[in-house]
């Protein structure tokens, strides 16, 4: 648990992801349309920049309205298309209002990018119920809604379309977590089994896994805690949002076109060596608990 309540500025700024250097050629999303939950955290709002970069309107969506409104003022300086949306993906009702929103807006959408999630550092045995509820509210079943009210527009206007779903390494070493191991596991395997039935619909679904990427969603974890994550990869350091958004644009551009069905795992390879423990690393395995 958060041991310092003094929330740390962490992360790339909207000045260094306007001009970080990218692999993917200028207009390589022209006229698209993207929706990007969670489009205003440190992820989210990475991929938001990389997309409009590459010639999208980024529809950023959240559950802030003065956070949203501000990266779209920030994109606009720079004449990028972006467009801000309130909602809270763990209501369908609101859900479904916010993609028939955009579509008549734009008249399209062709990508969806869920980033919205969380969760809070805390022994499985301590769960309360309606903290676990939380955490499975938000990433299990907010992005099913995301991801169902996407596809049902795509099959009703006969429009292709791509989903990418930021989830977490689920198979190695990320401890303290467990109740977001269990919606993100739900995830992967339901991007999977939909990649399949949605693949008649011209719709491919993937995921990406990010292993230690420095944002201001790390605010939940203790300092103590976060000094740790370099550890949890041979690379021995932290990645960066941009990593994460790139992979997710490749999912995304036509660079993906033959891929679904498919889990990218960023984290400097963590699955092959490294921990990560969210609540301090107990003494019983060779830590002091911090
Ligand atoms: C590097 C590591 C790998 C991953 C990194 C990342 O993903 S980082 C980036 C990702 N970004 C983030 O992770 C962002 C930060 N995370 C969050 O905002 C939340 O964890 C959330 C995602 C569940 C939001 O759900 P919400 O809007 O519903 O939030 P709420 O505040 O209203 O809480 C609901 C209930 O949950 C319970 N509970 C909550 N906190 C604690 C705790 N510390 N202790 C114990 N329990 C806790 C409690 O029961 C609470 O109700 P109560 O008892 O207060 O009436
Ligand atoms: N950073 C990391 O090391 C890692 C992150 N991840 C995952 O990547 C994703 C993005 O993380 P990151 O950018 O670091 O986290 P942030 O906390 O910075 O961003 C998450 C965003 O999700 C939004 N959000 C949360 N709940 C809801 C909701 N119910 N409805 C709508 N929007 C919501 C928040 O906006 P608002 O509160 O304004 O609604 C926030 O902007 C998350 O799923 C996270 O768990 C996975 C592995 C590692």
């Amino acid at each position: 648990m958060t041991d310092d309540t003094t929330a740390a500025k962490l992360g790339l700024t909207d000045a260094e992801l306007a001009v970080h250097p990218t692999v993917f050629a200028s207009g390589a999303l022209k006229d698209r349309v993207v929706v990007v939950s969670g489009g205003a955290g440190g992820i989210g709002r990475a991929i938001a920049w990389l997309c409009a970069r590459l010639g999208a309107h980024v529809a950023v969506v959240g559950r802030n309205q003065t956070k949203l409104d501000s990266l779209v003022a920030e994109m606009a300086d720079r004449d990028l298309k972006a467009s801000a949306y309130v909602t809270d993906i763990r209501e369908p009702d609101a859900v479904n209002a916010l993609f028939d929103t955009v579509w008549a807006a734009h008249g399209r959408v062709d990508g969806l990018i869920n980033s919205a999630g969380g969760q809070f550092p805390q022994a499985a045995i301590d769960f309360s119920v309606k903290g676990w509820n939380a955490v499975i509210n938000t990433n299990l079943n907010g992005t099913w809604y995301m991801m169902q009210a996407a596809a049902q527009r795509w099959r009703d206007h006969k429009h292709p379309g791509n989903i990418v779903n930021i989830v977490v390494v689920t198979t190695h070493g990320l401890h303290g977590i467990a109740h977001t191991i269990a919606a993100r596991s739900g995830v992967i395997g339901l991007s999977r089994a939909v990649a399949v039935e949605w693949a008649p619909l011209n719709i491919r679904v993937n995921c990406v896994a990010p292993g230690v990427i420095e944002t201001e969603g790390w605010n939940v974890y203790s300092p103590a805690a976060r000094a740790a994550y370099p550890r949890s990869n041979p690379m021995m350091r932290n990645g960066t949002t941009f990593d994460v958004a790139e992979a997710c644009v490749y999912f995304a551009a036509p660079s993906g076109k033959f891929v679904t069905g498919e889990m990218l795992t960023v984290d400097g390879g963590g699955q092959l060596w490294g921990e990560t423990w969210t609540t301090g690393k107990p003494a019983y395995f060779g830590g002091d608990d911090t």
